[in-house]
């Protein structure tokens, strides 16, 4: 049975994420979705191409961890598999969210020859779990981007099993993946990527 009361409480977390993340212009147009676990078995996601700075409870609807609808005949989030594959993989995980800032697109296609962002000498990696130092590497995939997301879904599960620390993961032109325990602790990821992803840029152009 589930909790309507949780799913009613986390659909609140995911309205002000949205808010949150449309106001820094990481989630421009209908783009991004979003989540919260309600249960072990249940997840409050976002309804398929809805605005997500303008979100209402209605908007946030609930599917199983195989992504199928529970109590409604909405359509979830293109990308439902891509959260689900997260819930299943670590049952610590609270909420998860998918931005598609500037700064994720540009980067991820300037470095087009490269599978993976390197994050080497930011104090800002300590935003991450585990992380204590700056002078550590913070490893983040980047997958390329595709429209069949149960292969992309596949992909990044397979990854993260082999490197279960990675705090996040890139899709090519596309955007950024993070997730954590909490909804604070995931729009904590988000912020720290988007910094660091940031600095990435401006180094890339004094190279250049
Ligand atoms: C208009 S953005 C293209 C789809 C996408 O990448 C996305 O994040 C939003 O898809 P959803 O089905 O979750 O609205
Ligand atoms: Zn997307």
């Amino acid at each position: 049975m589930i909790n309507l009361a949780t799913y009613a409480a986390q659909a609140q977390h995911v309205i002000a994420a949205g808010q949150f993340l449309y106001g820094e212009g990481w989630s421009p147009a209908t783009s991004s979705n979003y989540s919260a676990r309600i249960d072990e078995q249940h997840l409050a996601i976002t309804v398929s191409g809805k605005h997500k700075g303008q979100l209402k409870a209605e908007d946030i609807m609930i599917v199983d961890l195989a992504g199928q609808p529970v109590l409604s005949q909405q359509k979830s989030s293109a990308e439902t598999l891509l959260h689900c594959v997260l819930y299943e993989w670590q049952a610590e995980i609270g909420a998860v969210l998918h931005t598609h800032s500037k700064a994720a697109t540009v980067l991820t296609r300037l470095l087009a020859d490269q599978d993976q962002l390197v994050l080497e000498g930011y104090e800002l990696q300590k935003a991450f779990p585990g992380v204590t130092s700056h002078e550590g590497q913070v490893v983040i995939p980047i997958f390329e981007n595709t429209q069949d997301i149960r292969t992309l879904a596949g992909q990044s599960l397979s990854y993260l099993e082999q490197y279960p620390d990675t705090p996040a993961y890139l899709i090519r032109g596309h955007g950024l993946y993070t997730w954590g325990k909490t909804m604070a602790d995931t729009l904590r990821h988000i912020e720290a990527m988007e910094f660091l992803m940031a600095c990435e840029l401006e180094l890339l152009k004094v190279a250049r």
